[in-house]
């Protein structure tokens, strides 16, 4: 196969699979063209597509040539015009020649091109379109506590990588070519490195220390915050596992109480695939019950199976219009078949990168599989898509979502769900939620949306929240007018994620269902069975499990028998820092676990870190406050 059709099928092929352009490329081992060739070529067309997709549709190349596609005009006209070796082929091949032939007509286009972009030199279009490429997207790193830490990862990893105190000095054009990273303030273990780094090929991302994923995508996960005394936590769409493996990696620090488990679906059998070997390679396998090819809706949330689920995390298929820089490269823009010729209007909208407009329509594809239609060929195209039709396939995805959470809300002992999406639509995210709490389980259980004070530290900080509905639908009908209102209380709740505004996000949404009565279905008693303190909390031993009204006795009796099912004790993870088989935290003068104010427990490995740098006489540590 040609380097063009390699790069072709790379291009168009899903791009949910295998991470970004970089890792695709270099990581596929069926390639037969230099990596590195398909790698530039790849890259330098989809910076240039928006331009060339003007001059192939103006000289009509694909009418003229009917055995070219799309992504071949793109990649093949790039060669000819902007290659000082022009295309790779021999001159002989039917392809070279196929756009050769056209050689007068598709440059003068380009000129043309170039002249409607007011650029009077080929270095001033070059100069243009690299500064369209805008602002860069950070590489997110998650650190994965089953396996590694934060500390031992600065020492490792990112040794040699300069710490900075902002993601905008992470992404500043200014800091191209230097190693930065930066400790996100929100989310515990989270780095923010340069664009663009590659840790594919690091022992720890191959060992599963670390894991790359968007600061976004930790967020479902974190505001959820699973703890021991939950029970078994459902991950209803898993793969690739990201979050589940998070789930896992929160619960590691916490400590998993005895038996806990993470209830891991995911319905396409060989997305499970990739979820299995997530699993695996983050280490938390012991912990993880996969259902492959498991429909979650049709689960029978009063099996048996389930009775002890407390938290369920909810990250359905979704339009993915809010996916951003989950590559290296820049969008490629696909010329249409049948399209009149480009008017320079046209080409002043293709300029106008950042449209809101623009960023609505942007992608026709849909984030994984789900029950909506799929795109053809080609997904990664900007292909505009009728406002008819994005409505038409908003709604379906919206239905489905909300029959998910509803699911999700009818487990007997559930007291949090969170509900996410990678949209900016708010038809499938505030929308979804509103008409979530309008739902007969909804109003029967007393779920609600979590509010902002009661967050994890991270996510009450975090200064995107929902927006009103009337200006975020897409529709033209307004939310508000369908009905679908929330309150400014569960608005705020809401968390959102804006791609483009600085901090270096994809678009997204993540809102946590919880509710206050579950001890009601059990007991029978409006206050619930377990002891409170004076201000209605409900107390808790040194592990979180409360205690007991009746008996003044801890909730769940301590077993030794690890058959017998959760909740029984916690059992800590190996900590590898000189287990004094006291437990992996700190605890205070009455034997309490210390914990920071999200809520995190502290472990003893900081306290002696800290002394050792007290008795070095050294600064206090900025990160080591990451966690308080
Ligand atoms: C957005 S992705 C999940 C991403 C994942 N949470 C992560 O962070 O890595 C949605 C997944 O849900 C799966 N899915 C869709 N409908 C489902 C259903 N009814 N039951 C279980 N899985 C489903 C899809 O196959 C897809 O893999």
């Amino acid at each position: 196969m040609s380097l063009y059709h390699e790069t072709a099928t790379i291009l168009t092929g899903p791009s949910t699979h295998g991470g970004s352009l970089k890792s695709r490329i270099f990581g596929n081992k069926d390639l037969k063209s230099p990596p590195a060739q398909v790698y530039a070529l790849a890259f330098e067309a989809s910076k240039w597509s928006a331009v060339l997709k003007e001059v192939v549709e103006n000289t009509q190349l694909l009418q003229r040539e009917r055995k070219l596609s799309p992504v071949l005009s793109i990649l093949l006209t790039h060669d000819l015009l902007l290659n000082k070796g022009g295309i790779a082929l021999p001159a002989s091949h039917g392809l070279r020649a196929s756009v050769e032939k056209h050689r007068v007509r598709l440059q003068s286009e380009f000129t043309r091109a170039r002249l409607r972009r007011k650029c009077p030199t080929l270095d001033a279009l070059k100069a243009m379109v690299d500064a369209q490429l805008g602002p860069a997207h950070p590489r997110w790193v998650r650190v994965n506590a089953i396996k590694s830490s934060l500390d031992e990862q600065l020492d490792t990893t990112f040794n040699g990588f300069e710490i900075v105190p902002t993601i905008a000095d992470v992404m500043s054009p200014a800091s191209a070519g230097r190693k930065l990273i930066c400790l996100d303030a929100h989310v515990p273990n989270l780095v923010a490195a340069s664009p663009g780094t590659d840790f594919t090929k690091t022992s720890a991302y191959k060992s599963g220390a670390i894991i790359l994923q968007d600061k976004a995508s930790c967020f479902p996960a974190y505001l959820l915050d699973p703890r021991p005394e939950d029970g078994d936590i459902i991950d209803a769409c898993s793969a690739p596992g990201n979050k589940t493996t998070h789930l896992a990696a929160i619960l590691h620090e916490r400590g998993f109480a005895r038996g806990q488990k993470i209830f891991a679906f995911e319905k396409d059998k060989q997305r499970a695939k990739t979820l299995e070997k997530m699993v695996r390679t983050a280490g938390s396998d012991s912990v993880t019950v996969i259902y492959p090819g498991h429909d979650f809706l049709e689960t029978d949330p009063n099996s048996p199976e389930f009775r002890n689920v407390g938290a369920l995390l909810l990250d359905p298929s979704c339009s993915g219009s809010g996916i951003v820089g989950r590559d290296d490269a820049p969008q490629f823009h696909l010329p249409a078949l049948t399209n009149p010729p480009s008017t320079s209007s046209d080409a002043s909208n293709n300029n106008n990168n950042n449209s809101k407009s623009r960023k609505r329509k942007r992608r026709a594809d849909v984030k994984q599989t789900g029950p909506e239609p799929k795109p053809g060929p080609g997904t990664d195209t900007t292909e505009p898509e009728s406002e008819k039709d994005l409505q038409t396939r908003l709604s379906a995805l919206a239905s489905f979502q909300l029959a998910m959470v509803v699911h999700a809300l009818s487990f007997p002992v559930a007291k949090k769900v969170s509900y996410s999406t990678c949209s900016i639509h708010a038809e499938e995210n505030e929308q979804v939620v509103a008409a979530a709490l309008r739902s007969d389980v909804a109003r029967r259980r007393g779920w609600r949306v979590l509010r902002r004070d009661e967050q994890v530290r991270g996510m009450a900080e975090w200064p995107v929240r929902g927006q009103p509905l009337s200006s975020s639908s897409s529709s033209s009908t307004s939310g508000g007018e369908d009905g679908m209102e929330m309150d400014s209380t569960a608005l705020e709740g809401c968390v959102r994620a804006e791609a483009g505004d600085g901090m270096g996000v994809m678009g997204f949404f993540v809102a946590c269902f919880v509710r206050d009565g579950v001890e009601k279905d059990w007991e029978g008693d409006p206050d619930g069975p377990f002891l409170r303190d004076e201000r209605g909390r409900i107390a808790r031993d040194v592990d979180g499990i409360p205690f007991l009204k009746s008996t003044g006795e801890r909730a769940f009796a301590l077993q030794e028998d690890e058959n017998d099912g959760f909740p029984m004790e916690l059992r800590f993870a190996e900590d590898g820092d000189g287990d004094d088989g006291d437990g992996p935290f700190e605890k205070d003068a009455q034997g309490r676990i210390i914990r920071n104010a999200d809520g995190m427990p502290r472990l003893k490995r900081h306290r002696v870190e800290e002394q050792e740098e007290e008795e070095e006489g050294g600064d206090d540590d900025e990160w080591g406050g990451f966690d308080d």
